[in-house]
């Protein structure tokens, strides 16, 4: 054994044993990220539609100029930013999705993970031990900003449901947990003989916006009574939150309000392959975080339809990573 020290910052040699930069990269991971948070919240990207130093960016983010040095070293070597000299500009992918200067802003992603999702893993350990889930209560501002984020990850679901399954046949559905309306809103639009209830938080209920044909209820899905009468019940992206002893008490207490002849549709990121999809792989975990949830399978969810008193009647692939599960009393 030599008696000199293990070199941490020693740069990577394909030939030679493993290196730590590897691991170091990853350690450091949460520092990129929220400096990432803490740029977009700043107007790093918006200043930095054309090379600027970091004087002209400290200046127009309202930051110090040793801030700004500091952020955009670090995202140019994440590659979000370029370096031309002393100057920084975005790269291609940031102008398009950070700098708020085209329709697909993805800023309220980066919202929601820097003020509500961040603050929850920092018990990952915890919430991996117990299985429970470590997200505190949210209070406003955290309650708009995870539903914004939410609106804008599942819109192309809600467009792709609303044009895959034959609402036809149906009269009043029921959106549990439907958030600000983002699956019922294109589903009432396809379907102009529909008229929809949407229940969620009433926190949640309380900011819907209104639309023709729609009630939004405010009530909690374990606690308080649920509307009845209903001939299509959609859960889009609420069973994911619960551990499956909460599953199964709601696909219960869904079983005793659905219409007889209705059917129950269930959309998530329902897991077929022992490989979760890519776009879903920070699913497990966030889930987990929010109220003890996972990435399920299909076949566990058939499970407990039966367990329930629901007859499963199969799966509908949505494009990926969603689909949707289909059952009835
Ligand atoms: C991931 S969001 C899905 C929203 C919407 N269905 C969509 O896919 O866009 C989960 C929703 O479940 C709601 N929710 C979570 N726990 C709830 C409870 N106990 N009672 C009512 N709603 C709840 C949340 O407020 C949130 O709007």
């Amino acid at each position: 054994m030599s008696d000199e020290p293990q070199r941490v910052f020693a740069p990577a040699d394909e030939t030679g044993p493993p290196g730590p930069a590897r691991i170091i990269d990853l350690m450091a991971g949460y520092m990129v990220s929220k400096t990432l948070f803490a740029a977009i919240e700043v107007g790093l990207f918006a200043a930095a539609d054309t090379a600027r130093t970091p004087a002209e960016l400290g200046e127009r983010c309202g930051i110090p100029e040793r801030s700004a040095r500091a952020m955009a070293d670090l995202l140019a070597d994440a590659g979000v930013l370029v370096r031309d000299g002393d100057r920084f500009r975005n790269a291609p992918d940031a102008e398009t999705f950070l700098a708020g200067r085209t329709p697909f802003d993805m800023r309220p992603l980066a919202r929601y993970w820097d003020l509500v999702s961040y603050p929850a893993w920092t018990h990952a350990t915890e919430a991996f031990r117990t299985r429970r889930g470590v997200r505190p209560e949210l209070d406003k501002i955290q309650t708009e900003a995870y539903e914004a984020a939410v609106a804008l990850v599942t819109a192309e679901t809600a467009a792709d449901l609303a044009r895959a399954y034959d609402f036809g046949p149906h009269r009043r559905l029921l959106d549990v947990g439907g958030g600000i309306g983002t699956f019922v809103r294109p589903i009432l639009a396809a379907h102009g003989h529909l008229t929809a209830t949407l229940v969620d938080l009433p926190q949640v209920a309380a900011v819907v916006p209104p639309a023709d044909r729609l009630t939004a209820v405010g009530a909690d899905l374990f606690t308080d009574p649920l509307p009845g009468g209903h001939d299509v019940v959609l859960v889009a992206n609420v069973l994911h939150l619960f551990p499956p002893e909460q599953i199964t008490a709601l696909l219960r207490r869904l079983r005793e309000v659905i219409a007889p002849d209705g059917r129950l549709l269930l959309v998530d990121w329902w897991r077929t392959e022992r490989v979760p999809h890519p776009s879903a792989r920070f699913g497990a975990g966030e889930f987990l975080m929010i109220g003890g949830g996972d990435l399920y399978q299909v076949d566990e969810v058939a499970g407990w339809l039966a367990e329930t008193g629901w007859r499963y009647t199969g799966v509908q692939p949505l494009p990926a990573p969603s689909g949707v599960i289909l059952a009835q009393p």
